[in-house]
């Protein structure tokens, strides 16, 4: 490991040191380094195919670097416990379960997140909160592309995860939508 890398518990959402990954032939991220604090909200601009999901993915613990090495919150970024209880990543796609309604959505979340039936009642307010309480019963596959990217919204904030990764968070919403991801999630 190395030793310029800070111990466990330190400031630093996400540190990467000399990241490089290849996917195929491709070499994706050339030598990335990077230090977040915690609490700290960072957008990443790039043009088309630069690496933008990729490097999210990877923060994600969704890909392991071809070389170099990296930290979340301290762990080692292939300690796959820690990265799944720090991490959420909202993925461009939205990630949502098509044949379960949006509270279900919410509850099988917090559920995968460990938490008991007390929190899953806040599913509801969640919905609400992101203008979702009429279609609250209503199956995902037959919500707009908006109401997709509010209930993801709504998942992200209602998990409040230390670190939460958002790839192309304003696509397909409204002004109101846009300003609400700002709201929610602290932009
Ligand atoms: N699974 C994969 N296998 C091979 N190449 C991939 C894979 N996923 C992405 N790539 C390539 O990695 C490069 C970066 O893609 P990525 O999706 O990270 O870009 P991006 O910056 O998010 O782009 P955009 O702004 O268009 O969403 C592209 O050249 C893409 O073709």
């Amino acid at each position: 490991m190395d030793p310029n890398l800070t111990a466990p518990a330190d400031p630093f959402a996400v540190q990467l040191r000399g990241v490089w990954l290849r996917l195929g032939r491709e070499v994706i991220l050339r030598g990335v380094d990077l230090d977040l604090p915690a609490g700290s909200g960072v957008t990443l601009l790039g043009e088309n195919g630069a690496g933008k999901t990729t490097l999210l993915r990877l923060m994600a613990g969704a890909l392991r670097p071809t070389r170099g090495e990296g930290r979340l919150f301290g762990y080692a970024l292939n300690d796959a416990r820690a990265v799944r209880d720090q991490i959420h990543l909202m993925p461009v796609d939205a990630a949502l379960y098509p044949d379960l309604s949006c509270q279900e959505n919410l509850e099988f979340a917090l559920q995968m997140y460990g938490y008991g039936p007390q929190r899953r009642q806040e599913a509801g307010a969640a919905l609400r909160r992101v203008g979702l309480e009429r279609a609250a019963q209503r199956r995902v596959r037959y919500l707009s592309a908006g109401m997709r990217k509010r209930l993801a919204l709504a998942r992200a904030s209602l998990l409040a995860c230390p670190l939460t990764l958002l790839d192309e968070p304003f696509a397909n919403l409204d002004a109101a939508g846009r300003q609400l991801t700002l709201e929610l999630l602290g932009g």
